[in-house]
């Protein structure tokens, strides 16, 4: 089978491709083009039906028969790999097969886990906060009043502080996020030996220790020889995955040692079916511990964003978590499962828009509407952490009590679950082979999908806020009971 390609599209071993901008790849009957946003499409030329073609987590190519994702490609996703049912689609890469076991003994691989990190005691709280909101990715200034984004960082993490101290110290004091990140990634070694992958794994906090540029010093002290990197996030947000991606992309360029080396980033990885089965079945076991399973409402409770990341920066958070919830349900119901469910979204901070509908809303609304029994699933993370702990155990909890819901449960965070070890283990196996040096890779900029009127207005609004925030101590004050 021979395959065309056009444009500075790169096939990678064993059919994997390598999204660049602006190219078409057309291999046996399946054709895939990458725009220059980096959004990849492929069809499939099934006796002269054009099909799409949907990729999975890890790029695989799922046919149309025992489909289970519905929506459209991700937007944000590096590596895709072309495969079909069709058996004639791209399977002979001999030559690359042949490189890729004879450098397999020299290969040192390193699995890159990415999370947000968390403060380990109450004095590091604020701190903690100052780095969160000095990303750029977290708080959007308009890129000429970048040099207000560490001042304005250092306001608001001054008054956000206190309140989420209460927070910190209900669940004793500091975040579980280290802990349990450490044991996911002990857990995930494990794994990927009983499948025969002798890999170094290593943690890197976005926000707090250890952070990102600890683990890298640590990657090139160790002379990896491969990357996989995997955030610990199962969908796409510019400020979650996407600004620990960015981290990596600014050390990339820096650093001949990272410009060379091939890294594979699993970008999002909610459509696999480990993944959806993991989840289904936390959620089926609490369902059980309730006196009527078929009774409960599932209230999957996910971590906002701005809507703005949404609707002008174009993060595909919110369909990805529409498709997870679908897929998660959908699995649900193979097995028997009908019961209703809804999805509303937690954790707004500051006076701007955020997704909708609110958590808090939606549960006073349910209470309203006589649902009695509800069971709450934990969406956006895969670790206990404070707004698991406290906003759902004890925040809205209590609220969804006051609004007349009688019985209560929460599904766990998914943690160290074997099924969902082992399928993490599995999509940094099936990334390996795609991975390639990043420096020669289109770094996405989320800001040129905005239109220039849009900027504009928002650089002059963003800029008089900003402004105002540091000049004006009456708006400081509302500012701060906004966060409170
Ligand atoms: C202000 C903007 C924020 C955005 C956007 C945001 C997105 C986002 N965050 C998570 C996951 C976590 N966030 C956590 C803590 C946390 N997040 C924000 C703000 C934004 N998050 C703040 C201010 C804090 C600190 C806690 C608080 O004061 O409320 C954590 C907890 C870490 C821990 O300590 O345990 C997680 C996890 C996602 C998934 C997400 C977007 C999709
Ligand atoms: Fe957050």
């Amino acid at each position: 089978m021979e395959c065309v390609r056009s444009g500075a599209l790169d096939l990678g071993r064993s059919g994997k491709f390598l999204g660049k901008s602006g190219s078409t790849t057309s291999c046996g009957k399946v054709r895939c083009s990458t725009n220059l946003a980096g959004s990849t499409k492929c069809e499939q030329n099934l006796h002269g039906k054009v099909k799409p073609l949907l990729l999975s987590a890890s790029g695989k190519a799922r046919g149309t028969s025992g489909l289970v994702h519905r929506s459209p490609v991700p937007k944000h996703q590096h590596h895709l790999s072309v495969r079909s049912t069709s058996t004639d689609v791209c399977t002979t890469f001999d030559e690359d097969v042949k490189g890729v076991s004879s450098h397999a003994v020299e290969e040192k691989v390193g699995v890159l886990l990415l999370n947000l990190g968390g403060p380990e005691t109450l004095n590091d709280v604020q701190p903690f906060l100052f780095n969160l909101f000095a990303d750029p990715d977290i708080i959007r200034l308009p890129r000429l009043f970048r040099f207000l984004q560490r001042p304005l960082a250092k306001l608001i993490s001054t008054f956000r502080a206190p309140k989420s101290k209460e927070g910190y110290a209900s669940i004793g004091g500091g975040s579980p996020l280290r802990k349990i990140t450490d044991e996911q990634a002990n857990a995930l070694k494990v794994a990927l030996k009983s499948k025969n992958l002798e890999a170094d794994i290593y943690v890197g906090m976005r926000y707090w220790y250890p952070f990102t540029e600890e683990a890298i010093d640590q990657i090139k002290k160790d002379k990896i020889t491969k990357l996989v990197v995997l955030p610990l996030y199962p969908q796409y947000s510019i400020s979650t995955s996407g600004s620990s991606i960015r981290v990596l992309q600014n050390i990339v360029k820096e650093d001949p040692y990272f410009a060379g080396l091939p890294i594979s980033i699993i970008e999002s990885w909610y459509q696999r079916e480990g993944y959806v089965k993991s989840m289904a079945d936390l959620i089926e076991k609490e369902l059980s511990v309730f006196t009527n399973p078929e009774e409960v409402m599932i209230f999957f409770s996910a971590h906002g964003v701005p809507l703005t990341y949404v609707k002008d920066a174009g993060d595909p958070y919110r369909d990805q978590m529409e498709d997870c919830i679908a897929l998660i349900m959908e699995e649900l119901k193979s097995r028997g499962t009908l019961n209703d469910h809804t999805l509303a979204y937690q954790s707004r901070v500051g006076p701007v828009q955020w997704l909708k509908p609110y958590t808090d809303e939606v549960l006073v609304e349910l209470g309203q509407k006589g649902v009695k029994s509800l069971l709450a699933v934990p969406v956006s993370f895969v670790s206990e952490h404070i707004e698991t702990l406290e906003e759902i155990d004890m925040e809205y909890r209590e609220l969804a009590l006051e609004s007349g819901i009688e019985n209560w449960g929460r599904v766990p965070a998914l943690g160290c679950t074997s099924s969902f070890i082992s399928d993490l283990a599995d999509a940094v196996v099936e990334a390996l082979p795609s991975a390639s040096a990043m420096a020669t890779r289109k770094v996405k900029d989320t800001d040129s999908d905005m239109d220039m009127m849009h900027y504009l207005t928002k650089m002059f609004f963003g800029s008089v806020l900003a402004f105002f925030l540091l000049l004006s101590p009456r708006l400081v004050s509302a500012f701060r009971n906004t966060l409170h």
